[in-house]
């Protein structure tokens, strides 16, 4: 059975996401035989195993606080976690001289759900492509499939002072950004050095979609819409690129299979500015790889910090990756400052769409609001008047309001 799918807090899906069959070149019309979703899915089982992959930088200590987290909303809610901690990224390069050992995407793949930090650092900045923690995270995206990324950015009305837009332009805001993240251009060939003819020295990258990643990715996208407010802004540079071009053409014939759903176009470099100018006109947005990297890393300051916004990765089958938006934040790294809530909803994530576990996913969304209307704030969202506490002292309070909440007053 499939997992009950809600996406932005207090939205649920009645259905699960349709998809097309991968590598088929055409787009059939949806099946609903065929879903999107996650290995885990049964709501009668109830023991899990959880991949975590802590990473490098801060990733270490959010992931420290969202396992405690985890384990605590697990046993109020009858539910069976086992983790098993794998090494991805610098810390994997260090310890094997690959980012993403076999072991680790072994592991992953056999488990349920993927709980992820973050990856990258300074010290491996430097090195060759296939010698970088960020092309471990790649193998691990392109090794689960998991083509299509969920990422939430919706403004808290706890946290509206700490957006940097005025608040009657951040207040409200509920976006959902439907990123295609296994092509595009970070996966796209042919890639990499060389020299032109003039004998100078050049580095090139190839923008590739095939027709089926954009209908499948788009089919996502108009469920999520439909669930939403039904509306659904496809961003692109069809004015420039061929793989935009394309991109529209699908999107705009898959569009005929959901009247329902109202369906506009935008060049991204509109929608960058129109995310600061008036981002409460938009609901869903679906873009590919590197815009949907870039827009959502926007949206994030519309709701105060980077550090807020979680998402979910999912692919046809298999268990899903989870992994807050933000990366491994060097300069704050070992410190106690970093935000761990991303990550913390991010487990949200990963129990609502990873294991079909609602009510639980739901407990922790809840906690998340109660630290906040206690007015607990990480410096990042720290506004005059609330209580700046570290990343620790955020996941004990969390604790705390996960304990006190109970389902039924969910
Ligand atoms: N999914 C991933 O693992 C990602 C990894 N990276 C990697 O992370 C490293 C740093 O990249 P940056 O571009 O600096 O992006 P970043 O997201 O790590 O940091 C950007 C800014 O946001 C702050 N920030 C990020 N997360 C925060 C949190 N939870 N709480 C408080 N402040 C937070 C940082 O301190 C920094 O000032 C690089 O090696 C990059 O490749 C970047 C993006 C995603
Ligand atoms: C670090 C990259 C591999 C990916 C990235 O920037 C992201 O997905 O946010």
């Amino acid at each position: 059975m499939a997992a009950t799918l809600q996406l932005c807090y207090g939205k649920t899906f009645k259905r699960p996401f349709a998809v097309a069959p991968p590598n088929s070149g055409y787009s059939p019309k949806p099946n609903p035989s065929r879903i999107i979703m996650c290995s885990a899915s049964s709501q009668s089982k109830r023991r899990y195993t959880i991949t975590l992959l802590p990473g490098d930088g801060i990733g270490p200590e959010i992931i420290s606080v969202a396992k405690n987290v985890l384990n605590l909303t697990a046993s109020l809610q009858g539910i069976d976690l086992s983790f098993q901690e794998m090494a991805v990224g610098g810390v994997a390069l260090d310890l094997t001289g690959v980012s993403l050992p076999e072991e680790t995407l072994s592991m992953a793949k056999q488990s349920d759900a993927v709980l992820l930090g973050a990856i990258g650092g300074y010290k491996w900045d430097a090195n060759e492509k296939h010698l970088k923690p960020e092309t471990g995270l790649l193998q691990l995206r392109a090794g689960l499939n998991v083509f299509a990324n969920l990422r939430p950015a919706t403004v808290l009305p706890q946290l509206v002072d700490a957006s940097t837009l005025k608040k009657e332009v951040a207040e409200g805001v509920d976006i959902m950004v439907v990123r295609e993240l296994t092509g595009g251009i970070y996966f796209g060939k042919p890639r990499g050095f060389g020299t032109d003819e003039n004998g100078e020295e050049i580095g090139f990258n190839t923008e590739v979609y095939a027709g089926y990643e954009i209908d499948r990715i788009a089919r996502v996208a108009f469920e999520t819409a439909r669930k939403r407010q039904g509306k659904l802004c496809s961003v692109d540079k069809a004015n420039v690129l061929e793989a935009s071009m394309l991109w529209r053409k699908r999107i705009t014939a898959i569009s005929s299979e959901y009247p329902d759903v109202e369906l506009s176009h935008m060049y991204v470099d509109n929608a960058a500015m129109q995310l600061v100018r008036y981002p409460k006109q938009f609901d869903t947005m679906v873009t590919n790889n590197i815009f949907g990297d870039i827009l959502s890393d926007e949206a994030s300051m519309i709701t105060g910090s980077i550090g807020m916004l979680p998402s979910a990765s999912l692919g046809e089958s298999g268990p899903g990756l989870f992994e807050p938006i933000h990366g491994s934040a060097p300069d704050i790294a070992g410190q106690d400052k970093a935000n761990p809530l991303a990550t913390v909803l991010s487990a949200a994530m990963l129990l609502r769409y990873g294991l079909g576990e609602e009510e639980a996913a739901k407990r922790i969304e809840a906690a998340v609001l109660d630290t906040l209307d206690r007015g607990f704030r990480t410096g990042d969202i720290y506004s005059s008047g609330t209580k700046l506490v570290g990343c620790k002292e955020m996941g004990e309070e969390v604790l705390k309001s996960v304990e006190s909440r109970v389902p039924a007053a969910l």
